[in-house]
């Protein structure tokens, strides 16, 4: 059998995919979908390290912040963050997984405290390790969290699993005429606005050299084929 093409990977799981048809929240199918997805490639030896965003509970920017202030909207929607990445681990140890859960916000009654050389550990014991709460700062996002603690757990690649196919040349859900790329260099994306991911998060990947992969987490089989290295998605590279 064909080996994967990495060996420990930082997974963005999208926040507002969680809510599946839904008007918010988590959608019981779609989360046991999403677990069945980690669960084919966990199976397979990669490290799975896994940052999931709060955009079906809360966004700092959204209209329900409006009046408030940005700070403290997004402190909710890291907290957000934290009941998706709760219930993640809920659904991982139903299907069998061993996962972790570690916050970048001090709430130790819920959930341990991010420790570098301790979330290194349970990779190396094939743990599934969980960041909640995003990079633990306002004015910040769960992709920039994603190339962070990517960066910092030696990750190979960062996997950004949400609602579209890849990256395009103009956010497909608003334009029909919008093309997919297959690759992308980080300075195009960033020169471009492509609003796939933020500006700060691509930034991050490229001075740490870290590419992204852009895919879908609605298509059957789409991460294993990433893992696998097949022709699925977008590279960001250098
Ligand atoms: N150039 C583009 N190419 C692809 N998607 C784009 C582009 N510009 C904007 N988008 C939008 O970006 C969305 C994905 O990013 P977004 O941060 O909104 O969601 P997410 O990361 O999946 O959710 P969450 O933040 O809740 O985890 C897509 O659903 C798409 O509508
Ligand atoms: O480092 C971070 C991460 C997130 N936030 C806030 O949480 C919401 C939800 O995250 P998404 O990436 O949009 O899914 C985000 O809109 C911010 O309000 C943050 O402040 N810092």
């Amino acid at each position: 059998m064909t080996k994967p093409a990495y060996k420990r990977v930082l997974l963005k799981l999208s926040g507002e995919a969680l809510m599946g048809d839904d008007a918010y929240g988590i959608n019981r199918s779609t989360i046991e979908r999403m677990v069945a997805d980690v669960a084919e490639v966990a199976k397979l030896g990669v490290e799975l390290a896994i940052v999931i965003g709060g955009g079906n509970i809360f966004r700092g920017v959204a209209p329900g912040a409006q009046g408030m202030d940005r700070a403290t909207a997004d402190y909710m929607g890291m907290l957000a963050t934290v009941m998706n990445s709760l219930a993640l681990a809920d659904a991982m140890r139903q299907a069998g997984l061993t996962s972790r859960v570690m916050s970048a916000i001090a709430i130790e009654q819920v959930v341990e405290p991010y420790v570098r050389p301790k979330a290194l550990q349970y990779l190396e014991e094939g743990k599934i390790v969980i960041f909640a709460a995003g990079t633990g700062n306002p004015f910040f996002t769960t992709d920039t969290a994603a190339a962070l603690r990517g960066s910092e757990i030696g990750a190979e690649i960062v996997l950004k699993a949400t609602k579209v196919d890849g990256v395009y040349s103009a956010d497909p859900n608003k334009d029909r005429n919008a093309t997919r790329y297959a690759t992308i260099s980080f300075d195009e994306a960033i020169a471009k606005h492509l609003q796939v991911m933020d500006a700060t998060a691509f930034a991050l990947c490229r001075d740490q050299k870290l590419p992204i992969k852009v895919f879908s987490i609605v298509k059957p089989g789409a991460l294993k084929n990433v893992i696998m290295g097949d022709d699925e998605g977008t590279l960001v590279h250098v």
